[in-house]
């Protein structure tokens, strides 16, 4: 795989795990920020249902704990036959019935079981001895219930289906000293309690009250209230416990219960899960009312996730952008460079001579590695040239050898055979012309024969030396073979061959330089004919006819030149 989709998959795979690990941060903290804000949500609330909503039932309570604590009621209580405390106690019944805000009121003794009781009517006055509670009667199970449980304080939630409305009864214990001697208290509609606590909270956040057992008192569903509490078998009570999916979570909030209860004011908070729904709920207790409040957020509903849209949105493109600067950065600095080194490196490889143009001011290693390929590839061109150089001059220097006589230095056979090609070439091509001598020593066999075959040596080097001394630089000169030399002069004049033919016999007799063993000069002397080639005339004609030429002057007694 080549670098980019590398690059970019290793980019893609780094980007996706950064976001996926910044999504469940973001997930995280807001978390954090709505527990926190919860709690906040939480605390204003307790404050607001007691100052306002809850104030009224406080009211209530308190005025029933007055009502346990009189004295008059008390002293009667001790002796319910006697008839002056009776009648101090009714009056003082009365009393407080006028600041109920039920006017109604019930006492209950506990020795007797004679229940009393008056309402806003006055329906009941002088007969406000109603019946006598009884242990075996279901009805009247409430009453033995409260004084089983020896709770200071009872809030009873029941329907009064006569009147149509939900009433909240408020039952205290009438005690003497230690001993319990009977139950007082009132009523309270509650309707308007509901509507306000429970019914009017903002869409997205419930709330429910219940008791220390968890028996549900208020909510904005009837169904959930577990009416009538306090004579109910604990299995047939409706619980917040109940309305919990999971048991872990029925755990927790058993725990949560009585560190709430013994710091008043403080709210406990968890996660519940209420008919799979998920909600963050906050739980305090009311000590006034013996009661547990627990408000439950829906963060769903409080905080979609279209919420976040924007935010996805946002970052989704944070990511593209990202990533397209990311490509174009790592095409810029490292990819294109490195194709145009690639490149560089196949015109090195496929024999180019010049050093290939390469970005030379690029920052960074890859700009470095840029330079060092180019000084690299100069110094490697240059090596190569060099060496080129000296292979071609090896080359020409072999090439020369093989096309001169090792003796004489003149041109060889082979020599004279290319030069004589490419003059004839010139001469088809551009009608240059050209002559040819064909140069014969005479009766060199007996020159051998008598002074010896260095002697004769000799005299093929004094010939050739000679030859050279009368030609022009672009002149050329072989030794054709044994004691036979070509000459090839650039011209169209016989007259010049015949100068140079006759000058040559005339040179090579006048020499001195050939001696015998006595250091005496040997007669030498040399025949010699020549041709001059014609446009039209084929190579082995020119040849053969300066050769005949030769022949010639070697019929006219040697020494001599002949022109063909
Ligand atoms: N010393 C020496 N002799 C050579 C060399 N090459 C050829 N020869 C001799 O040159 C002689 C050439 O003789 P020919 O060309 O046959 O005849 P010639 O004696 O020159 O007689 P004409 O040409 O008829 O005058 C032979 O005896 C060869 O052996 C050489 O490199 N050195």
């Amino acid at each position: 795989m080549n670098l980019r989709p590398r690059f970019l998959l290793l980019t893609t795979v780094l980007i996706a795990l950064i976001g996926a690990g910044l999504w469940l941060l973001s997930q995280q903290i807001t978390l954090s920020v709505m527990q926190e804000w919860a709690l906040r949500h939480f605390e204003t609330q307790v404050k607001l249902e007691k100052t306002r909503t809850l104030q009224p039932i406080i009211r209530e309570v308190t005025l029933a704990r007055q009502f346990a604590d009189s004295q008059v009621l008390r002293a009667w209580a001790r002796q319910p036959d006697n008839a002056q405390l009776k009648a101090q106690a009714l009056t003082e019944m009365e009393t407080f019935r006028h600041n109920f805000a039920d006017q109604s009121y019930f006492v209950a003794l506990r020795e007797s079981g004679d229940y009393y009781h008056n309402n806003a009517a006055n329906e009941f006055a002088g007969a406000e001895y109603r019946y006598t509670l009884r242990a075996d009667n279901p009805n009247d199970r409430w009453f033995y219930s409260i004084i089983e449980q020896n709770r200071d304080i009872h809030l009873n939630v029941n329907p009064d289906i006569p009147l149509g409305v939900t009433k909240l009864w408020i039952d205290v214990l009438l005690r003497d000293g230690d001993n319990i001697i009977g139950v007082v208290g009132t009523g309270l509609d509650l309707t308007t309690f509901i509507e306000q606590v429970v019914n009017q909270t903002e869409p997205g956040i419930s709330n429910l009250f219940f008791d220390h057992e968890g028996a549900i008192q208020v909510s904005r569903d009837p169904s959930q209230i577990n009416f009538a509490s306090i004579t109910k078998q604990a299995s047939e009570k409706k619980t917040v416990q109940q309305l919990l999916n999971h048991p872990a979570e029925r755990r927790q909030l058993e725990q949560l219960l009585p560190q709430v209860m013994h710091n008043p004011g403080q709210v406990g908070s968890l996660y519940l899960t209420i008919d799979q729904q998920r909600y963050l709920a906050g739980v305090i207790y009311l000590p006034e009312i013996d009661w547990y409040e627990m408000i439950l957020l829906d963060l769903n509903t409080l905080l979609p996730l279209s919420t976040f849209n924007n935010l996805f949105i946002a970052a989704a493109l944070s990511l593209i952008l990202a990533l397209l600067l990311f490509h174009l950065a790592l095409n810029r600095y490292i990819l294109r460079p490195l194709a145009l080194l690639e490149d560089a490196v196949q015109q090195l490889r496929s024999g180019q001579h010049t050093v290939p143009l390469l970005p030379r001011h690029r920052a960074g290693e890859v700009g470095r590695l840029l330079r060092h390929f180019q000084e690299m590839a100069a110094s490697t061109l240059l090596a190569r040239s060099e060496l080129e150089q000296k292979v071609r001059e090896r080359t020409e220097a072999l090439e020369r050898l093989t096309q001169t006589d090792t003796l004489t230095g003149l041109l060889n056979r082979r020599g004279m055979t290319r030069q004589l090609s490419l003059e004839y070439e010139r001469l088809q091509r551009e009608g240059e012309p050209f002559g040819l001598i064909w140069l014969d020593l005479d009766h060199f066999k007996s020159i051998n024969d008598h002074y010896g075959h260095a002697c004769g040596d000799q005299a093929l080097i004094t010939t050739a030396s000679i030859i050279t001394d009368q030609l022009r630089p672009y002149d050329h000169a072989a030794r054709w073979g044994g004691d036979e030399f070509l000459i090839l002069i650039r011209t169209d004049d016989q007259q010049l061959l015949d100068q140079l033919g006759e000058r040559l016999c005339q040179a090579i007799a006048a020499q001195q330089q050939v001696l015998d063993n006595q250091q005496r000069p040997i007669p030498l002397t040399l025949s010699a004919g020549s041709y001059l080639a014609r446009t039209h005339d084929r190579l082995e004609h020119i040849l053969s006819a300066a050769d005949k030429a030769l022949y010639q002057a070697k019929q006219n007694g040697r020494n001599h030149y002949c022109r063909a």
